[in-house]
């Protein structure tokens, strides 16, 4: 085996994509900062603990682990950074009121998620602390939206699910309490069959909510055949009904719900959504409300927000087209010297010619040409 071989779904990334790919996470944290989002860059590892706050088996078997030479501890490289705003926000910041973070950095998993997904996401999300009403949920949801419209998705599909309702289905129920990994698994696959074995001896209101769950997906008019499908507790109405406002504010987006959809359940505590795009059948962003993970780091916050993965966005869009460039020779003269940084200080790329070699560097386009004419280093457009 070579030893320059990477391994299975670890990846360079060459020029052409790291441009795309830079270029969507500077418009994406532009943007954000216009909604007054404050840069953190938490660590890449960090004791498991503080990764896993409030424990999970998923988030258990995607991490990367390793024992630190300096304390002894186990370790975990970050397979989501959102937990480790939260410890930020809890922890170290300390402020009252709302506060506004987000991010942008590598994530590992042990596993890709799909085939052909990469193990090192470029995760960019953010996040609000504070406020417990529906107005910072609405507030991430156009984030989310406005990051893809930024990136050049045109057509979004929203798609809205929430925690609290298996929550409340199994509250009452000490069977189905046991069994809700399971449940979360098995709803996640819409495997009604396996449901149907598992959830046999539960008492017959839950039995029959829960089974009804997996059919309860499509336009907005879920939400009124789920009124009448789940028990009527007040949890229940109010998750309904933050659907619904949520549905309401979700501008042109194209909207459906999937009650069953399960798949952010680590740590999320309410209305949670995803976004599509045309082409892929994987979600290409996550986000949703979880309030129980700053009380796991000493200090309970409402909290909200989003995240994505850079490099499947960039990997969905069109090939970045190269830029101009100018070509200068390469010499010592003063004045050619001033004309370039004069050049480059005005946002032009000028690229110097090294003696001895041709201009070939692909990701550039050269257009004009510095010369010298007559003692004048004058630009001329290429043909
Ligand atoms: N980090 C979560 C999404 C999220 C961000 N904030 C809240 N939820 C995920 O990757 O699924």
């Amino acid at each position: 085996m070579p030893n320059w071989l990477l391994p299975e779904n670890i990846a360079d990334v060459l020029p052409s994509e790291a441009r795309k790919i830079e270029e969507l996470r500077r418009k994406i944290l532009d943007n954000f900062q216009l909604y007054g989002y404050e840069l953190v860059m938490p660590p890449m590892l960090e004791y498991l603990d503080s990764l896993m706050p409030v424990g999970g088996h998923d988030m258990d078997l995607r991490m990367f682990k390793l024992v630190d030479q300096l304390s002894g501890r186990t370790m975990g490289l970050r397979a989501d950074m959102t937990t480790q705003v939260a410890r930020i926000d809890a922890h170290l910041l300390n402020r009252a009121s709302v506060t506004r973070l987000c991010y942008a950095g590598s994530v590992l998993h042990t596993r890709p998620s799909g085939l052909h997904a990469t193990r090192e996401p470029l995760q960019i999300g953010a996040e609000i602390y504070g406020h417990a009403g529906l107005e910072a949920d609405a507030e991430i949801q156009e984030l989310a939206l406005a990051s893809l419209a930024l990136a050049g998705f045109t057509e979004v599909r929203l798609d809205l699910t929430h925690a609290g309702l298996l929550r409340a289905l199994i509250e009452h129920d000490e069977n189905a309490r046991e069994d809700e990994a399971a449940l979360v698994m098995l709803l996640r696959a819409k495997d009604v069959p396996g449901l149907s074995v598992l959830v046999e001896d539960y008492e017959p209101v839950t039995r029959d909510a829960l089974l009804a769950l997996p059919g309860l997906y499509g336009d907005a008019g879920v939400l009124e055949q789920a009124r009448m499908a789940l028990p009527v507790l007040p949890r229940i109405t109010r998750a309904l009904d933050e659907l619904g406002a949520l549905i309401a504010l979700a501008g042109d987006a194209a909207v459906t719900v999937d009650l069953a959809d399960l798949s952010g359940y680590q740590y999320e505590s309410g209305a949670m959504f995803a976004l599509y795009v045309p082409g892929l059948p994987n979600a290409v962003a996550r986000g949703g409300r979880y309030d129980h993970v700053g009380q796991a780091f000493g200090r309970a916050r409402p909290a909200t927000g989003f995240s994505m993965d850079l490099r499947e966005l960039a990997r969905l869009l069109p090939g970045a087209t190269p830029r101009a460039a100018i070509f200068a020779p390469w010499s010592r003269d003063p004045e050619l010297r001033n004309r370039i940084a004069a050049l480059r200080g005005a946002g032009e790329i000028v690229i110097q010619h090294l003696p001895g070699h041709e201009a070939d560097q692909q990701e550039f386009d050269y257009d004009r040409e510095i010369v010298l004419e007559d003692g004048n280093w004058n630009l001329k457009t290429l043909g």
